[in-house]
């Protein structure tokens, strides 16, 4: 059965879609079973974030119109990703109460279901809520956002859905400890990544490419791997985590290394 995770915010634009799709193509790198979905109905974009040329969407599913598996397609590592359309019918036919059926579809072939919403409060984040294993909020490290977010982190709360952590993303010159309390006691819950502001980030958006795949020695890369290891339950030896990539373990760290640090 798949650990399902929601990656939530409050207001838009804090990264969730950057980390979730990152965090699961660094699991998939890892050798795990892994699942994107864009639960974004509204205004999707996981599909371009992976350069994917779509046909059957989401959307398609959640109106009844075609079997889920015509609407998965693989990403870089064979990471799968069942991404929503662009078009208003397409998000207007969709039903997000057909969202459970998909995951009981689902959730025996993969190891690990990652479910990127939509920012803000309504059906097209609490239907997704409700049926993760565990949440994870992606904020800024600004005080308007860490309070938006805990919003979304206590509606979790009123649906017994644990938040597994928080991410503080788009971090400039480190994150103070200041901050770094005030996250920690407002929300209840641990930092599990801390992810710098990274140019490679944006660049990797422009060409259509999880930044993992496309510049894995950059920082950010190195926090989102990190945050994946940690899911992965292989925090305990990250050695390929390190900045140059010395001494990896034989076996299964050597492999992954060779996919982290290709050129
Ligand atoms: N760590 C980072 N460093 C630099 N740019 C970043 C970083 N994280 C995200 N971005 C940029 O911020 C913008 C918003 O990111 P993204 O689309 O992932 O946010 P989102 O929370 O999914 O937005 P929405 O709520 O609208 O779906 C993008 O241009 C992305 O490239």
């Amino acid at each position: 059965m798949a650990s399902i995770y929601t990656f939530a915010s409050g207001k838009g634009g804090t990264g969730k879609t950057t980390v979730s799709a990152n965090v699961a193509t660094a699991l998939a790198g890892m050798g795990r079973r892994v699942l994107i979905i864009d639960t974004d109905l509204g205004m999707a974009n996981v599909g371009l974030f992976f350069s994917l040329n779509i046909n059957k969407t989401l959307h398609d599913v959640l109106a009844g119109d075609v079997d889920v598996r015509e609407a998965i397609y693989e990403g870089p590592y064979g990471v799968k990703i069942l991404p929503a359309g662009y078009t208003i019918k397409g998000y207007q036919k969709a039903n997000i109460k057909m969202l459970e059926k998909v995951l009981d579809q689902l959730n025996r072939e993969f190891d690990f279901i990652i479910m990127d919403t939509p920012s803000g409060i309504n059906p097209n984040i609490i239907i997704p809520l409700k049926l993760s294993h565990y949440v994870i909020v992606v904020m800024n490290p600004e005080i308007t956002s860490i309070t938006d977010s805990l919003k979304t982190a206590t509606i979790a709360r009123g649906y017994d859905v644990p938040i597994s952590g928080v991410i503080v993303n788009r971090i400039e010159n480190g994150l103070s400890q200041n901050l770094r309390n005030k996250i920690n006691e407002s929300s209840g819950v641990d930092i599990i990544g801390e992810i710098p502001a990274d140019v490679a980030i944006q660049k990797s958006l422009s060409l259509q490419k999880p930044v993992v795949c496309n510049y894995p020695t950059s920082a950010a890369s190195f926090s989102l791997k990190r945050i994946a290891a940690q899911m992965a339950g292989i925090e305990s030896d990250p050695t390929y985590l390190n900045e140059t990539g010395s001494q990896p373990k034989k076996g299964f760290f050597q492999r992954i290394k060779g996919i982290f640090f290709a050129q």
